[in-house]
């Protein structure tokens, strides 16, 4: 194993600009002679693991753009040039608090043999958790196992810091080592552009991800080791697929997520029980049934059969509802056959794409809607069982009209439960009731399995697009889901479409992003979390700022003050690159803030639990909790105190403190406020 710390031979040249570095003693000399201050610095534990999550899902973004801080015009250099300068520095001197070891591994990662590992890096610090408590680094060990346990970390203190650490163990990953680039000239500075069009955005490895992730639960993940891993790699709600296991099965899950909640209070996970409405499946095959193109198979309604030609339907009138020439989709088209003909009880088709037809497969016909009433017997009793487990959100399968949400909010009152509605969008027949049922709803789901079958597939996006944009201007929360990461299911990468796919959905500004088999069944659920929270991160951060309301609607601000408050606090607070902090006892000033897509976090203080999962859900909010006392300024520093000692704030930086909304807290009903403060201990 290579231990030297030279400079490889061969470093490409960065840049043809004037005063740019073209050769390794370049490198070196302008590297030592950037006046770099070193102050070691004793971190607290949480400050580190909360740097560290944010970096583990960095890669090459931070890393390129601490590298550009290096740089005279700002220009990335290549990752390993930075990882290679690092460790050469940790190691001309004993005291700068870095270790023998980790510089070590930080240049085995630029050794020429090494080339695949560096490239690798990103997925390296993709895939794993920063703090390894396993133990500490030791020598012999894989240069994979090196790198994962000594991973490069690094941040932004304040506006004049980088810290860099190791994660030898949870003791020694308080000891941080601080190179700060406060002296350096402007040009040294992050922030600037290239001539070929790479933007760095500015470094800000406090950037938490603001669109939500959603996971079916299943049974790649319903153990509590795997719950506790999605919760920490980045899962914010908790998906129960009500299609599939049973009460017993979906209790355990529920309890282990509370479990989750009760134990670690830096994090929340929402719960969400989604109903298997009126959907069509085929019934149990004891063994997979090949269909061939051309042959005739058959659904008949008679239950429990099974043979190589014919199987059953769960639902009666599916003979009813299907035409001669209607085409049956088999779990959203991944097989399909065409009606010829049928009698009182089978319905007889011709295989147009075959394939291995397995146990309760779901069936669409090609256009149509199922007869059956959206909350079906069994959705009733679902939603009882939700209820009695106070879950924090439904999603509401194959909703055709606002109808159906009135009658389930109906339901809820009497129960006098505060559990949000979410419909999905599914139906043929829901299209041309968008406004209505999503008015009547708490937030909508694009569910694009079914509406993909139900309508033609190239309407897709389309409906997607629209759907999300009638949310946003309804205030509500809107979930993409399905199919995100399919290919995940199997394999421990995704197709770049689905990367692409994840992107789409963020910057149309979804709430949230779900995954469905890619968690509940997958081979690979965790790393599916990592890609989608990393894809999500990413995109985020090469959003422009916009505000998301156009200047002619600002007249209708008049009538309603939090709204009108929540804009001008998103102004503030974008213009003067500030988080947003709102106390809220009902969640509602938060929701409208997430509205206006702060291009900061919004801290959503609240002193009721259930508003605390249920913020969750919403675009940018991060709900914490914390008891409110009779005296605004005395809750205002707690707060503020909090933020500083989780590492979500730093001293001297500034926050928007926004006060309004419909139920005043501590202020007088005619007064709403806006502050910007700056952090101080
Ligand atoms: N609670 C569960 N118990 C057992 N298997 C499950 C559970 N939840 C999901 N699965 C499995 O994971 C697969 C993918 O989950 P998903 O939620 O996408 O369901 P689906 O049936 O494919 O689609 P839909 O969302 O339309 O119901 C399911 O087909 C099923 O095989
Ligand atoms: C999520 C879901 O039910 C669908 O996409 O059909």
């Amino acid at each position: 194993m290579a231990t030297t710390m030279s400079l490889p031979s061969g470093i490409p040249a960065f840049n043809s600009q004037a005063g740019c570095l073209s050769s390794a003693k370049k490198i070196n000399e302008f590297f030592f002679h950037c006046p770099l201050r070193r102050a070691s610095q004793r971190v607290d534990l949480y400050r580190c693991t909360k740097i560290s999550n944010s970096c583990s899902s960095y890669g090459n973004r931070e890393s390129n753009a601490i590298a550009a801080a290096f740089s005279p015009n700002g220009v990335a250099l290549p990752i390993g040039i930075f990882f290679c300068c690092l460790a050469k520095w940790l190691l001309d001197s004993n005291d700068r608090g870095g270790s023998l070891d980790h510089a070590l591994v930080v240049g085995l990662a630029f050794d020429e043999d090494l080339k695949e590992v560096v490239s690798d890096l990103r997925s390296i610090l993709l895939g794993v958790p920063l703090f390894d408590p396993l133990g500490s680094l030791t020598f012999g060990e894989g240069i994979e196992k090196l790198l994962l346990k000594s991973m490069l970390f690094c941040t932004r203190d304040g506006d004049d810091g980088l810290l860099v650490g190791r994660s030898a163990s949870l003791e020694e990953a308080q000891v941080v080592l601080q190179l700060s680039f406060k002296d350096c000239p402007p040009s040294c500075r992050l922030g600037g552009s290239t001539d070929d069009g790479l933007r760095l955005t500015r470094i800000n490895v406090n950037a938490q991800r603001k669109t939500k992730i959603v996971c079916t639960i299943g049974p790649s993940t319903s153990s509590r080791d795997m719950i506790w891993k999605l919760a920490e790699a980045g899962m914010n709600v908790a998906r129960l697929n009500m299609s599939h296991g049973d009460h017993a099965s979906h209790q355990t899950t529920i309890d282990l997520v509370k479990e989750y909640n009760a134990q670690c209070q830096e994090k929340v996970v929402a719960i969400m029980l989604d109903t298997k409405g009126p959907e069509v499946r085929s019934g149990d095959v004891p063994q997979p049934i090949l269909l061939k193109e051309g042959q005739e198979f058959n659904f008949t309604i008679k239950r429990g059969v099974s043979t190589a030609d014919t199987v059953s339907v769960n639902y009666d009138d599916f003979i009813n509802d299907v035409e001669v020439g209607d085409i049956l989709l088999v779990d959203g088209g991944m097989m399909s056959l065409a009606v010829k003909s049928k009698t009182n009880d089978v319905v007889k088709c011709e295989v147009i794409d075959g394939g291995e037809l397995k146990s309760r497969r779901h069936l669409n016909v090609r256009g149509k809607s199922a007869t059956l009433p959206s909350i079906t017997d069994k959705d009733w009793e679902d939603i009882k069982f939700g209820v009695d487990n106070q879950v924090d959100f439904y999603a509401v399968s194959f909703v055709k009209d606002a109808k159906v949400v009135h009658e389930l909010k109906d339901y809820l009152k009497r129960c006098n439960t505060d559990i949000r509605v979410i419909v999905k969008i599914e139906s043929a027949d829901s299209i041309p009731n968008l406004h209505s049922i999503i008015s009547a709803s708490d937030g909508a789901m694009v569910a694009r399995g079914d509406l993909g079958a139900e309508l033609p597939i190239e309407e897709v996006p389309l409906l997607q697009e629209d759907i999300i944009r009638r949310c946003r201007s309804m205030q509500k929360p809107v979930i993409v889901a399905t199919n995100m990461l399919e290919s995940m299911i199997n394999h421990p990468t995704p197709t770049r479409a689905e990367v692409s796919d994840i992107a789409i959905a963020v910057r149309e500004g979804a709430d949230a992003i779900m995954l469905s088999g890619e968690t509940a069944h997958g081979k690979f659920p965790l790393k599916a979390v990592k890609v989608m929270h990393a894809v999500a991160l990413r995109t985020e951060s090469n959003l422009p700022i916009t505000i998301s309301s156009p200047p002619g609607q600002f007249a209708a601000y008049k009538s309603h003050m939090g709204d009108m408050f929540a804009l001008h606090a998103t102004i503030m607070a974008n213009t003067l690159v500030t988080p947003i902090i709102v106390f809220t006892r009902t969640g509602s000033m938060a929701i409208t803030l997430s509205h206006y897509r702060t291009s900061s976090i919004i801290f959503a203080f609240t002193n009721v639990e259930r508003v605390k999962q249920r913020l969750i859900l919403y675009h940018g909010v991060m709900p914490i909790y914390m008891k409110f006392t009779d005296d605004v300024e005395e809750t205002f520093s707690q707060a503020l105190k909090l933020l500083l000692c989780k590492g979500l704030v730093t001293e001297g930086q500034y926050v928007t403190l926004v006060q309004s909304g419909a139920q005043p807290i501590w202020r007088r009903e005619s007064t709403h406020h806006i502050q910007v403060r700056k952090v101080q201990s």
